[in-house]
């Protein structure tokens, strides 16, 4: 059974780690609704196809149907959330909540994903897809700066991988670049859809000097990370989780490893394959959302996440969200989860929080004042 155990109890954010200052790199907009504003936003734009009509059994539906050890099934409970984000008003209320949720979070920077291209069956125009968008997140951050929390989002436009919108929807994150669009990604089905499918969109960004991330090694393994890295030149890896496939633990392939053993192994045991080694050496962030992989199968446990042996062995790890509403998370959660789970100390998240300011697609004048400014003195003063 590699689905994640639905009964579990739930548990609260360590207060520690609730006062910590976060990075966010990977979160979709479509996947951090609140269930009460998807019945809301479903009652006012005539969505009716919804599986609950009160907001605990919503909230539940979306993380047991997301809870199906395939990403594929995974990605079919996103109908109901795109379906009630058709309209400038409802983009820009789901933004400026994710916004404040996320702040409430202690997330200070953020970079939200969304494919602009899901959002067209009202003849919104791409443009006013951003704007909207763009407009809910400058409220949000204006709500929480009421509340004396700061927080800066940038936006990542996504890309669908099974449609042909990539170099339409790169154009478009290039357009908006000044106006806090930081990047670019793809997104969806990975088996049958190799990055490679989208080679313009990648080669025009790089002409263009811009930063794009993809959803790679997560689904489907080794050779979408070295399609994504190596031919399309990605600044990140999306997941990238299945990495640890060109592992070996004392002469043995590390999945075949990791089915024999309920521990992760020793990282003196382990030797890097060339693709692992070239992402250790080259220090790709890996964007890594533990509870995510457990619900589509690509780790048993948090306890057995590779992220806590690619930690160790020093590479670029990230530690994010995904979808907080079908994973009933957030940044303080997964933290939590790490500690409690996977013996990670508060050294462990301030590290993670760091690499992941290093990684964001600002500029590095303004990662760097994050860092000196915000994340340094924040885990500072936990102490
Ligand atoms: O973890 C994911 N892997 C691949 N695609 C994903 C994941 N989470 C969300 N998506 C898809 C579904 C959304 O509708 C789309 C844009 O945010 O991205
Ligand atoms: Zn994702």
């Amino acid at each position: 059974m590699t689905s994640r155990d639905s009964s579990s109890p739930a548990y609260d954010v360590d207060p520690q780690v609730a006062r910590a200052p976060k990075v966010l790199l990977h979160e979709h907009l479509d996947g951090g609704l609140r269930p009460a504003t998807v019945l809301e936003l479903a009652r006012e734009t005539g969505y009716d196809a919804l599986p609950a009509d009160d907001a605990t059994d919503l909230g539940r539906w979306f993380r047991e149907s997301a809870d199906s050890g395939s990403l594929v099934r995974y990605l079919e409970t996103f109908a109901h959330t795109v379906g009630v984000m058709q309209t400038p008003d409802a983009l820009r209320r789901v933004a400026r909540e994710e916004v404040l949720d996320l702040a409430r979070d202690g997330v200070a920077y953020a970079e939200i994903r969304y494919a602009p291209e899901l959002h067209l069956e009202r003849d919104l125009t791409l443009e006013e897809v951003v704007e909207a968008v763009n407009e809910g997140f400058r409220e949000g951050e204006a709500l929480a700066r009421e509340e004396g929390r700061r927080i800066r989002v940038t936006a990542l436009l996504t890309a669908m991988r099974h449609a042909a919108m990539s170099r339409e929807i790169a154009e478009l994150a290039v357009r908006y670049r000044e106006q806090e669009v930081s990047g670019f990604d793809i997104a969806g089905a990975e088996a049958g859809y190799p990055p490679t499918r989208h080679l313009d969109a990648f080669q025009y960004l790089a002409r263009e000097n811009a930063h794009f991330t993809i959803h790679a090694g997560e689904a489907f393994g080794l050779p979408s990370i070295q399609e994504a890295l190596t031919w399309c030149g990605a600044d990140r890896l999306g997941h990238g989780v299945r990495i640890v496939d060109d592992l070996t633990v004392d002469g043995i392939a590390y999945p075949q490893w990791a089915a024999e053993h309920d521990q992760l192994p020793d990282v003196r045991d382990v030797r890097l394959g060339l693709l692992a080694a070239y992402v250790r050496d080259k220090r790709v962030p890996l964007e890594m959302c533990p509870s995510s992989n457990v619900q589509t199968g690509a780790s048993a446990s948090i306890a057995l996440h590779p992220i806590t042996l690619l930690k160790d062995l020093r590479f670029r790890v990230t530690v994010n969200t995904d979808n907080r509403l079908m994973s009933d998370t957030s940044m303080g959660k997964e933290m939590t989860l790490l500690v409690r789970d996977a013996g990670w100390t508060m050294t462990d998240l301030r590290w993670v929080t760091i690499n992941a300011m290093k990684s964001a697609f600002i500029a590095f004048d303004q990662r760097l004042a994050l860092i000196d400014e915000v994340i340094k003195p924040g885990y500072a003063e936990l102490t």
